[in-house]
């Protein structure tokens, strides 16, 4: 099974849990300071060490490892930040079992250790930062020691979300049980550097109801890779109609070799006839189909020739295209559909329509907007008309669509009607470039034609177009991702 990420509150409640069950808070400390404390002296070995302990559990395990890391012979001060302030028993406990002399905060410290501890605030923060801690996050980021954020780096929160006008980057963050949800979206992602996640004794059984957020790992879609069979022919493969537009042409062919080379064994472009030449004229092994007539053109979805259909890359997003979307959908045999790009704006004036189309179809779509595309279709859940994180967002958008939500980014989310969702951690800056989009979208088409579940089609082609980034790097087009396909194969066919 998988380990699975939680919010705030989920963390809070699995804490609760294994302290019913016989774990007391104070050995939740102890076990997080310990571990923690291994993990610096690990990363670390020598060093002189400045532990920052905070009002909550946070300090608490700042004391913890000061203590631990003491008894390891190493140079530890502790100082810290609102002594005054009421902690909880626990915390108190380690406090006066400290085994390092107690300090204030003292910015001029900073400078002459060479780690500093980041143990002031954890996943307790839930109001702005006060103007004099925002002064000493500025300090220590400006000292050249090393950060070490206990939990979350002190400024953002559990959930990622940022309470600092500049919140520390840390280079390693030591959390507890399970990532939070600030340790795989963006961006807090980026200011936790390093992430380890070290056992504090819970268990999954203590996350209750349980947690459908997992990272978008291959242990995800591993076992559901459709590997071709010696004695299929090619339509047993799968077939896969991607729907091509009139004028920029360039993003249904990259879709289409994608869908190609991700693995159908048949791609064809469905195409206006007034372009089929230009379509025609640069296919080799993807086959091109034209139409006379938007009924024409919807009919071809309506048979079981095609188990995947995608729509949208190079489609202009007006009336026409949403005809064309309702008309096939509404009646089409193909089970599976992707939704992306101008089939996506073309909704923008009555998203309703569109899911209540894909609520009517007999087709699973997944939708796969960026931010921009995704507040045209879910207005109320856009990024800055929306507290929600991202996770929560695409969620939603996916109860209320029907379809799986593919919210694209430097930390894409895929997220079902069914609750479950996935965060894809590990992603390239270069990939936000043209064309790429039609390139993952393509890839998923393939493999939703070889059969795989969108859910897992999605996920597995989110995490090929990532690695894709990664190993290209600087220099990439769109064009380099297609090509690159076969390589992420042969590394996806060695991990089995
Ligand atoms: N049983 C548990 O709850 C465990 C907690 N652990 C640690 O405890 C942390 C959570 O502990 P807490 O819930 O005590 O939370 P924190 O230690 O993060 O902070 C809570 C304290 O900070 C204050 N506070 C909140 N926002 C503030 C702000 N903007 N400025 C100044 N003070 C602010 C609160 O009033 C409260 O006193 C975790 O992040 C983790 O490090 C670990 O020891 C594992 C077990
Ligand atoms: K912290």
């Amino acid at each position: 099974m998988m380990d699975s990420i939680l919010d705030t509150e989920q963390m809070y409640a699995a804490d609760r849990a294994a302290i019913a069950r016989g774990i007391s808070a104070y050995s939740l400390i102890d076990r997080a300071g310990v571990a923690a404390a291994e993990q610096i002296h690990v990363r670390w070995p020598t060093g002189k060490i400045l532990v920052l302990c905070g009002p909550g559990n946070n300090g608490g395990d700042g004391y913890r490892l000061a203590s631990q890391l003491h008894c390891w012979g190493r140079a530890v001060r502790v100082m810290e930040y609102a002594p005054q302030r009421a902690r909880s028993a626990e915390a108190q406990a380690h406090r006066e079992q400290c085994l390092v002399a107690l300090e204030p905060l003292d910015e001029t410290a900073f400078e002459a250790a060479d780690i500093v501890v980041d143990a002031l605030l954890g996943m307790g923060l839930q109001r702005p930062l006060s103007a004099a801690l925002q002064t000493v996050l500025q300090s220590l980021q400006a000292s050249s020691a090393s950060i070490c954020a206990i939990d979350v780096p002190t400024g953002i929160d559990g959930n990622g979300r940022c309470w600092a006008e500049a919140p520390l980057q840390a280079a390693l963050t030591i959390t507890f049980f399970r990532k939070k949800l600030a340790h795989v979206l963006a961006p807090s992602r980026f200011l936790c550097g390093e992430i380890k996640v070290v056992d504090i004794g819970l268990c999954e059984e203590d996350v209750t109801p349980p947690s459908y957020l997992y990272e978008n790992q291959p242990a995800l879609w591993q076992s559901a890779i459709p590997w071709p069979q010696p004695l299929q022919h090619k339509y047993q493969r799968g077939a896969a109609l991607v729907y091509g537009g009139s004028e920029m042409t360039g993003a249904a062919r990259l879709s289409a070799l994608a869908c190609a080379r991700a693995g159908a064994g048949a791609t064809t472009i469905a195409c206006a006839s007034d372009v089929w030449a230009i379509y025609a004229q640069s296919m080799q092994s993807v086959m091109v189909k034209r139409w006379h007539s938007l009924s024409q053109a919807a009919a071809l979805s309506h048979s079981s020739t095609y188990q995947a259909v995608l729509i949208g890359p190079g489609l202009a997003p007006e009336p026409s295209t949403q005809e064309l979307v309702m008309r096939s959908l509404l009646q089409t045999q193909v089970s599976s559909w992707v939704v992306d790009a101008g089939a996506l704006t073309a909704f923008a004036s009555q998203p309703e329509s569109l899911f209540e189309g894909i609520h009517t179809s007999a087709a699973q779509v997944i939708l796969t907007p960026h931010e921009g595309e995704f507040a045209r279709l879910f207005p109320d859940l856009a990024l800055h008309s929306n507290q929600k994180n991202k996770v929560e967002r695409a969620r939603q958008a996916a109860a209320r669509s029907g379809a799986i939500v593919l919210l694209k980014g430097s930390d894409t989310v895929v997220a079902s009607p069914d609750g479950r969702a996935a965060v894809q951690t590990q992603s390239s800056p270069y990939l936000a470039s043209a064309g790429s989009g039609d390139v993952l979208a393509g890839m998923m088409t393939g493999l939703l034609a070889q059969g795989m579940s969108p859910w897992l089609a999605a996920n597995m082609a989110v995490w090929m177009h990532s690695q894709a980034g990664l190993i290209l790097g600087a220099g990439l087009i769109a064009e380099d991702l297609v090509q690159s396909i076969p390589t992420i194969w042969q590394q996806i066919g060695r991990m089995n």
